[in-house]
């Protein structure tokens, strides 16, 4: 598959790496990050994963056949700027939120082949859930490329690029959701009394017990919930304080809200740009 480059050292570059190392899709030597400045996160990964660092984002560019775009939205300008010139017949892979095709294709100044991805973290233990869109300069092969690659790092989807903000919404942003109910699943079992070591196993245990579950069983997940609660018993009783506060709109809101603002982040983003310009 020829190197992979990362132009972006964060959270979902490292989860990535971790993930595509552990898969044994490239080995350590064919992949190379690049960030801004900072040498001590770079050095950090080096000797993490055995991996090539630069901040030379044009050895990079010229190095690898993929190059993931991996920097904040706000940061994209600057992180494409200096390389635009060398992208020739490399793949570009986003997975940043909300920024479009047609913003991407502006900035390189070119119209070349693009991969939208959203991932999620998991990515670092071969469990993402990803979807991808492609944008109309990607070949079928490039296509079947990248998901070969986000399968060995997870589940991938292909989506349509409207489809993006929903999925960044839902699973991009949704292990937070998952690590926040476990924060708070902890903090109600130490206030009835459990250690917080006990606490935590039985509620790992739980969460993978009841995600297999939704996984293997052919019953819908409102019959398996049925088949936890007794009439007028414990779960019943929980379950009724949940109606009572709003979780399920919580939740529903939640995700709508973050869906909105990966729309957002477009936006915001291609104001900037245009401000940018004007100047
Ligand atoms: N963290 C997550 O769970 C997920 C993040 N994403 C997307 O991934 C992207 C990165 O997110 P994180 O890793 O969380 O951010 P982060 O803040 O942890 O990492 C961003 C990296 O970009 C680098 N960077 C900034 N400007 C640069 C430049 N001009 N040239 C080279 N590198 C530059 C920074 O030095 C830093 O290493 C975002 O666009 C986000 O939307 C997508 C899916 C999930
Ligand atoms: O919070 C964010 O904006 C990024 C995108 C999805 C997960 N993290």
């Amino acid at each position: 598959m020829g190197s992979i480059g990362f132009i972006g050292a964060g959270s979902m570059a490292e989860a990535m790496v971790a993930g595509l190392l552990k898969g044994k899709v490239y080995k350590p030597e064919e992949v190379v990050v690049a960030n801004r400045s900072n040498s001590a996160r770079l050095e950090q990964l080096s000797k993490m994963y055995g991996i090539k660092t630069t901040h030379d984002k044009e050895r990079l560019v010229k190095e690898s056949s993929i190059i993931v775009l991996a920097m904040k939205p706000k940061d994209i300008q600057a992180g494409i700027d200096g390389i635009q010139e060398l992208i020739e017949n490399q793949l570009i892979v986003s997975v940043l939120a909300g920024i479009s095709f047609e913003t991407i294709t502006n900035i390189l100044g070119k119209q070349t082949a693009i991969v939208r991805a959203m991932p999620n973290t998991s990515a670092a233990i071969g469990k993402s859930a990803t979807a991808i869109a492609a944008s109309k300069d990607v070949t079928n092969e490039q296509i079947e490329t990248c998901k070969s690659l986000f399968e060995a790092i997870g589940i991938c989807k292909l989506v349509e690029e409207n489809q993006l903000d929903a999925v960044t919404g839902l699973s991009g942003s949704g292990p937070a959701y998952i690590y926040y109910l476990v924060e708070a699943m902890e903090k109600a079992a130490i206030e009835v009394g459990l250690e917080s070591a006990v606490a935590r196993d039985l509620i790992v245990q739980t969460l993978l017990g009841a995600s297999e579950m939704i996984a293997i069983s052919e019953k819908h997940p409102s019959q398996l919930r049925k088949e936890v609660t007794s009439p007028n018993g414990t779960t019943e009783a929980g379950i009724t304080i949940l109606k009572e506060r709003g979780f399920e709109d919580s939740l529903v809101t939640c995700i709508k809200r973050a869906t909105e603002r990966a729309t957002e982040l477009k936006v915001m983003f291609e104001d900037e740009l245009i401000t940018i310009e004007k100047k």
